[in-house]
């Protein structure tokens, strides 16, 4: 094989099941990716604290990407070199896009009083109702709260108000991408230009090397990754449509769900690319 190939996958109704959180329809495709030294990458909403949990249920020792795509962990033992514009903390090369969650939060509250009763956060959920609203358990709902960059928020008014909500944000300088379940409100980031940075930091570790990035999601929070790779896969979803995209060339549809979805279509990918 030329190129190295790189898996962006999503994790929530992607790698994960959307309503348990299963990947064991994945495990074969996970080992497979593993004995053929190709790098699977979670780029998703979820925060560094679920990913330092997660990587080790996977299996996965590489890079991941945290609050949809506001910042890119890089253990310093893949890219030895430390790219530019990164922090050294705790093993990783960390490349952060987005300003502290504090600073979303305070924009949040500049709506409060005018979108009362329309939504719920998680910086002032309980514990219960993030396990009631996610569908983790208390220990998996304390990690997703545990937040650097970003706010979700559970839309429970009308989609005409959510609108003029999300468009309020924008206009206060967030980014509102949507998730499975939650609106995520950070800055200036998504999984996509987090996607080309790290494929960027791959290529200079690599010696400039070609890579393959193949992009896997099921969310409007996915777009921007999928539309930034070589493939995009677009895992079919019970909760929602697949999320519209300008390109068409080299994109696939999963006629499966979630994790099952996910291998059905890296089996197709890895035949195409030998
Ligand atoms: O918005 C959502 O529905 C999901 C999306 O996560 P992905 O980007 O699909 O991995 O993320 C939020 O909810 C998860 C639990 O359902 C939490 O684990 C995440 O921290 C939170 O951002």
């Amino acid at each position: 094989m030329l190129k190295q190939l790189l898996v962006f996958t999503d994790m929530d109704g992607t790698l994960l099941d959307h309503h348990d959180y299963s990947y064991a329809p994945a495990l074969n495709m996970l080992d497979i990716l593993k004995g053929r030294h190709i790098p699977v990458i979670p780029t998703t909403s979820k925060t560094k604290a679920e990913l330092d949990s997660l990587m080790g249920d996977l299996q996965l020792n590489g890079p991941f990407i945290v609050e949809n795509g506001a910042a890119v962990y890089v253990p310093q033992h893949v890219i030895q070199n430390q790219p530019s514009d990164t922090l050294a903390s705790e093993g990783f090369w960390v490349k952060a896009f987005a300003q502290p969650r504090e600073h979303w939060l305070a924009l949040i509250d500049e709506l409060a009083e005018e979108f009362d009763g329309e939504f719920l956060q998680f910086s002032t959920m309980s514990v219960q109702q993030i396990m009631e609203h996610t569908g983790l358990d208390e220990c998996h709902a304390k990690l997703a709260n545990s937040r650097m960059y970003s706010e979700p928020v559970k839309w429970i008014g009308t989609p005409e108000r959510k609108t003029q909500f999300v468009t309020q944000l924008q206009q206060l300088g967030a980014t509102v991408l949507q998730g499975g379940r939650f609106l995520g409100v950070s800055g200036n980031c998504d999984k996509g230009q987090a996607l080309q940075w790290l494929v960027s930091a791959f290529q200079t570790s690599l010696g400039h090397k070609a890579t393959l990035s193949i992009a896997l999601g099921d969310s409007g929070n996915d777009v921007a990754m999928l539309e930034a790779s070589d493939i995009a896969v677009r895992i079919k979803s019970q909760p929602h449509a697949y999320p519209p995209l300008t390109r068409t060339d080299n994109v696939f549809d999963s006629t499966l769900y979630g994790p099952s979805g996910w291998s059905e279509c890296l089996t197709k990918i890895l035949i195409n690319e030998g």
